[in-house]
């Protein structure tokens, strides 16, 4: 299968090194060509809990993008999307597939914009990653992904993908649900991410502060009651479960909310907390604890400004 990988920072870099070790045509495509070349000169640098590996993948810039992929995954930030799709146009033809695992709400009609729906695939990913330099990556952390077809039950691509990125390496599974998945995912970072970004401080100090544990119970209270409200009837246990699971098998990795705070970059906020809560508000639920939150990080952007 050819794969493009649009947007290879932290995750795009973890991803494209699975296709590639399950045997896939892979291009790495990012605009920092710093990075581009030192993959290019040097491999790409793994840095895993199991050990360190060196992958020999080619990266390249959008603009030298010039034959259509079987499948274009995304892992831009997700205001970054659209540009990062316009910029390889010529990497989508008639038969090629978008998917997208990038945090918060509206994955799905972004990439609609760009295939037909039924090409449109989506889902999310527990795995930490973070970029540690020019070709160079770190993932210190357990988890799995789930995708599904955004729009439709025709899940012959999505099994392809989801078995070579566990031949791969990373565990992924089709889930029928992935509405309810990629709301739950939301609702999770929507807590974990802006707290950890407005205290620049990791999971693990947030598990051991009652004042950080009250305001992720009512966070993620209030995210579930939107869901509901908006008629997505996922159950809410397993975020409560997964914020626990952060703060202790992912105690030490920096959100990637926190990542952009520490690089005086801008956050995807508004695709979390701000989807979340407008949503919450159509429906005619208010979501205080979480729009709070992301007031706080619009004005943590507007110091960066
Ligand atoms: N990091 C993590 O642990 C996790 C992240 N995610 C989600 O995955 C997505 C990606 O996050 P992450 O990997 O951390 O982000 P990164 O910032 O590390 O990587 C995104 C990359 O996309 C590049 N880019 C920006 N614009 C374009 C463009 N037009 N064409 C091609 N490349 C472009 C960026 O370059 P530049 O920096 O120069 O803008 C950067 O190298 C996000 O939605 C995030 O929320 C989900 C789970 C875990
Ligand atoms: C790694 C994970 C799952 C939790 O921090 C994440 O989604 C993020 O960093 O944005």
């Amino acid at each position: 299968m050819k794969v493009i990988v649009l947007g290879s920072g932290a995750m795009g870099c973890l991803f494209g090194a699975a296709f590639h070790r399950a045997g896939a045509e892979v291009t790495l495509v990012d605009v920092n060509a710093d990075h581009v070349d030192a993959i290019n000169a040097d491999g790409l640098k793994v840095d895993l809990r199991s050990g360190e590996e060196t992958l020999p993948i080619r990266a390249a810039l959008p603009a030298d993008v010039s034959e259509a992929a079987d499948l274009v995954m995304v892992f831009t930030k997700t205001f970054h999307t659209a540009a990062a799709l316009e910029g390889i146009s010529a990497a989508i033809g008639d038969d090629t597939h978008l998917l997208s695992l990038q945090n918060g709400l509206g994955n799905d009609r972004r990439l609609a914009d760009f295939v037909a729906e039924e090409r449109v695939m989506v889902g999310a990913s527990m795995l930490p990653s973070d970029l540690v330099g020019h070709g160079h990556i770190r993932s210190h952390g357990e988890g799995y992904s789930k995708l599904y077809p955004a729009f439709g039950d025709d899940t012959a691509m999505a099994t392809r993908v989801a078995d070579l990125l566990t031949q791969g390496g990373l565990e992924t599974v089709l889930d029928a649900k992935i509405h309810e998945g990629i709301w739950s995912k939301a609702i999770f970072n929507a807590t974990m991410n802006p707290l950890c970004a407005l205290t620049r401080r990791t999971p693990g100090f947030l598990g051991a502060n009652p004042q950080s544990r009250a305001t992720i119970r009512a966070a993620v209270a209030e995210g579930i009651a939107a869901a509901h409200a908006n008629g997505v009837m996922l159950d809410g246990q397993p975020i409560y479960d997964l914020t626990e699971v952060s703060m202790t098998d992912h105690a030490d990795h920096e959100p990637s909310m926190l990542q952009d705070i520490h690089a005086g970059r801008r956050t995807e906020v508004d695709a979390i907390n701000g989807a979340i809560v407008t949503a919450a508000k159509e429906a005619g639920v208010e979501a205080p604890v979480l729009e709070t939150l992301w007031n706080l990080m619009k004005l943590e952007e507007a110091k960066l400004a």
